[in-house]
């Protein structure tokens, strides 16, 4: 037949069925999504930092345990794909349809997710700390998100700006996966209930939720680039003080405006707060606005 889109099936990390969008040729059938204008495609790095190869099967069902951490990026690229296209208008993280390619299996008991500048990396975990981390809509999300911010406000990866690039990454979590913790799906597989970070109550997992918290932090990879991760805390707070007085339709909006058209690369805390608060006032007027305003008053940030 001839070479083309198909549907499959596949088993994800948790042990689930999800439908997977295919390239098939030749009889094989590939983790390539070609219903996009870029196709979504998905490789396995099996436990290498280096060679990746696109994940196949030679019949629509991807069930081997090998294959759950690939269907589930597969399955969750496309997902955030389709996020940022139906909400926002937005195809794929550069707005001109981009290609997106995932790797799985990275490295050895690997604790981390990363973009690389042109992919969404994975680790299988340790199995303590982590299951394999393309397990969570919302890890992807925020994956993705780095990408998006990377072609847009290009927030500096390195104190409040960085704080900040790391911020929008959760916030877009949040809009994929709406409840206030992160990666809660793949932390401590072994522990219900906790989450690598909590959006309501950032302290709970050691984070400021206030700027007289906030950590200074050497602006060195031993101390995150001026704590990016710690102090995501904080405008993570103001987040949540917002969209919960605002609601997700419209903070989504506000937010994805002032990430795509206001915010700049050394952008501070305070500058995020002002555009956050035009945002809103372009789209919603000046009561929403405030609301907005207070939110980051809430947190230390006027
Ligand atoms: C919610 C996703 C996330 O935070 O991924 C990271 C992990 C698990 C470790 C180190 C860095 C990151 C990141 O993407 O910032
Ligand atoms: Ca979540
Ligand atoms: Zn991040």
């Amino acid at each position: 037949t001839e070479a083309g889109a198909a549907t499959g099936s596949g088993v994800g990390t948790k042990g689930d069925t999800k439908t997977l969008n295919l390239y098939q040729e030749n009889g094989n059938y590939y983790l390539s999504d070609v219903t996009h204008t870029g196709t979504i495609e998905t490789y396995d790095a099996k436990n290498s930092t280096s060679r990746y190869s696109i994940v196949y099967d030679t019949d629509t069902s991807f069930t081997s345990t090998a294959q759950r951490a690939a269907v589930d990026a597969h399955y969750y690229a496309d997902q955030v794909y389709d996020y940022y296209k139906n909400v926002h208008n937005r195809d794929s993280y550069d707005n001109q349809g981009a290609p997106i390619y995932s790797i799985v299996h990275y490295s050895r008991n690997y604790n981390n997710a990363f973009w690389n500048g042109e992919s969404m990396v994975y680790g299988d975990g340790d199995g303590v700390t982590f299951s394999p981390l393309s397990g969570a809509n919302d890890v992807i999300a925020h994956e993705l998100t780095h990408a998006v911010t990377e072609k847009t406000a290009g927030l500096v990866y390195e104190n409040q700006p960085g704080a900040l690039n790391e911020s929008f990454s959760d916030v877009f979590g949040y809009f994929v996966d709406p409840d206030f913790l992160m990666g809660e799906d793949v932390y401590t597989p072994n522990r219900s209930g906790d989450a690598l970070r909590s959006m309501s109550n950032p302290e709970t997992y050691g984070q400021p939720a206030h700027m007289n918290n906030y950590k200074n932090l050497p602006n060195t990879s031993a101390g995150d680039w001026g704590g990016v991760h710690t102090n995501s805390g904080i405008p993570n707070k103001a987040f949540y003080n917002t969209v919960t007085k605002l609601g997700k339709a419209k903070s989504e909006k506000i937010y994805y405006r002032a990430l795509a058209y206001y915010l700049t690369p050394n952008a501070t805390f305070a500058d995020a707060k002002a555009a956050l608060v035009r945002s809103a006032t372009d789209l919603y007027g000046s009561t929403d606005a405030s609301t907005v305003s207070n939110a980051w008053n809430q947190v230390g940030v006027y």
